[in-house]
C-alpha cells in the first residue's frame, strides 16, 4: 500500500471510531428526550408543550459559547439544531404551517427554526396562517414581519390585531437571490423575469445595470416564478436556494440582491407563553387617541427605565375607536420587573395594550 493510502486508512479508522462514538451518544440523547416527553405528559397530558422555545434557545447558545472550533459557532450550532428536532420529533412531531407554496423563504426559515424534523404545511396567504394556528390543525406559523431593505410587512402587523396569537419566536434569514432558468432557456435568450414585487425591488440595480431592457413581471411569490420558468422558454427568475433545488433551476447569476446585508425577520407564533431564556424580547401592540405628545408619553417609560427599544412602526387603526396602533419591540421578558413597571405605565395611558409574546432573540 502506498504511504498515503495508508495515511489516508489511518485517518479513515480515526473517524469510525469517532462516528461510533457520536451514534452512541445522539442515541443516548434521545433517549433522554423520550424521557422528558413522559415526565412532560404526566404533568398536563392534554396541553403539554413539547417544543420549549426558551430552552432551545439555551441549548444553542451554550453550544455556540463553548465551540473552540474548528466548525465555526454557527455551523455547530446548526448541527445540534438538527439533533433537537430529531429529538423533538420523537417527543411529538411538530407541525408547522408557513406562508408558500413550498420554496419561499418563509420555508426556508421555518426549516432554520425547527430543523427538518418538522412538518411544515404551506398556506396561501398570512392570515391562513394565522387561522391554521388559530384552529389547531398545526402548532406553530411562520410568517416574515419585516425585511432589511424593504421594510414591514404591514399585513402581518395588522394580523395581530385581531387575533389572539402570541408570538414564540423569531428568526432572521439572509436572503440570497439568484437569477434561475429552467434547462431550455439560454442566458442570451432571457426577454422576461419573474419575481415576487419586493425580490424584484431588493434586485433593481442590479436588474438595471445587466438586464435594462427584460420585461419584469410581479407573482405571487418567489417560488411561483420558479415554478412557471420550469416549463417555460426564454424567462428567467429571481428566487432563492429552496426554489431553485425543488424545481431543478439552473443558476445564471448568484447573489444579485443590491444590499450585501439583505435579511428578512420572520416570527414564530403560537398559543404558548414562552417563559425567559434569558437574553429575550418582547413584542406589544399600543393603541391611543391623537393627542398632542402622545408618542413621547408613550416612549418615555422605556427611556425611563433604560430599556431598549428594537423597533417601532405605526399603523392606521381599523376601528373607529383607534387613532393609531403602534408595534413595539423591545429588548427583555414580560416578567422581568422592569419591563412589568413599563408594561403598567403604558397600559395606564393607552387606548389599549396587547402583549403579543415575549420569547427568546432569534440565535441562529
Ligand atoms: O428540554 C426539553 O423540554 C426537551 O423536550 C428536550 C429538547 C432537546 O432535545 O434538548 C427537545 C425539544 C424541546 O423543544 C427542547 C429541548
Amino acid at each position: 500500500m502506498a504511504d498515503q493510502e495508508k495515511d489516508l486508512k489511518g485517518l479513515r479508522d480515526k473517524i469510525d471510531s469517532i462516528d461510533g462514538k457520536i451514534l452512541e451518544l445522539i442515541s443516548a440523547r434521545a433517549a433522554v428526550a423520550q424521557e422528558v416527553a413522559r415526565v412532560k405528559e404526566a404533568a398536563g397530558a392534554t396541553d403539554a408543550f413539547f417544543y420549549r422555545p426558551e430552552r432551545e434557545a439555551q441549548v444553542l447558545r451554550r453550544i455556540m459559547s463553548r465551540n473552540d472550533g474548528p466548525l465555526d459557532d454557527e455551523e455547530m450550532a446548526r448541527l445540534f439544531r438538527e439533533i433537537m428536532s430529531a429529538c423533538l420529533a420523537l417527543e411529538e412531531p411538530v407541525r408547522v404551517a408557513y406562508l408558500g407554496p413550498e420554496g419561499t423563504f418563509t420555508q426556508q426559515a421555518a426549516l432554520k427554526h425547527f430543523g427538518h424534523s418538522a412538518v411544515s404545511v404551506p398556506m396561501a396567504a398570512i392570515d391562513e396562517v394565522f387561522r391554521e394556528v388559530e384552529s389547531g390543525a398545526v402548532n406553530y406559523g411562520v410568517v416574515p414581519v419585516e425585511n432589511s431593505s424593504e421594510g414591514v410587512v404591514s399585513h402581518t402587523l395588522d394580523s395581530f390585531i385581531h387575533s389572539s396569537m402570541r408570538i414564540c419566536g423569531e428568526v432572521v434569514l439572509r436572503i440570497h437571490q439568484h437569477l434561475l432558468v429552467g434547462e431550455n432557456t439560454r442566458e442570451e435568450k432571457i426577454t422576461r423575469v419573474y419575481s415576487h414585487a419586493q425580490s424584484l425591488a431588493q434586485c433593481r440595480k442590479w436588474l438595471d445595470s445587466h438586464w435594462p431592457m427584460v420585461e419584469k413581471v410581479a407573482v405571487s411569490s418567489n417560488a411561483e416564478a420558479a415554478r412557471r420558468v420550469k416549463g417555460e422558454w426564454n424567462s428567467a427568475a429571481i428566487a432563492g436556494d429552496m426554489a431553485c433545488e425543488l424545481y431543478g433551476l439552473k443558476k445564471v447569476a448568484e447573489k444579485i440582491e443590491d444590499e450585501p446585508d439583505n435579511s428578512t425577520r420572520f416570527l414564530i407564533i403560537g398559543n404558548q407563553d414562552v417563559p425567559a431564556s434569558n437574553e429575550d424580547k418582547t413584542s406589544i401592540v399600543v393603541s391611543m387617541r391623537n393627542q398632542p405628545g402622545s408618542l413621547h408619553r408613550l416612549l418615555a417609560p422605556f427611556h425611563c427605565y433604560d430599556i431598549d427599544l428594537t423597533r417601532i412602526e405605526s399603523r392606521p387603526s381599523r376601528s373607529g375607536a383607534w387613532n393609531y396602533v403602534f408595534f413595539i419591540d423591545f429588548t427583555g421578558h414580560r416578567d422581568d420587573p422592569k419591563v412589568q413597571y413599563v408594561l403598567k405605565e403604558v397600559e395606564a395611558f393607552a387606548s389599549e395594550l396587547k402583549v403579543l409574546g415575549s420569547y427568546p432573540k432569534g440565535v441562529l
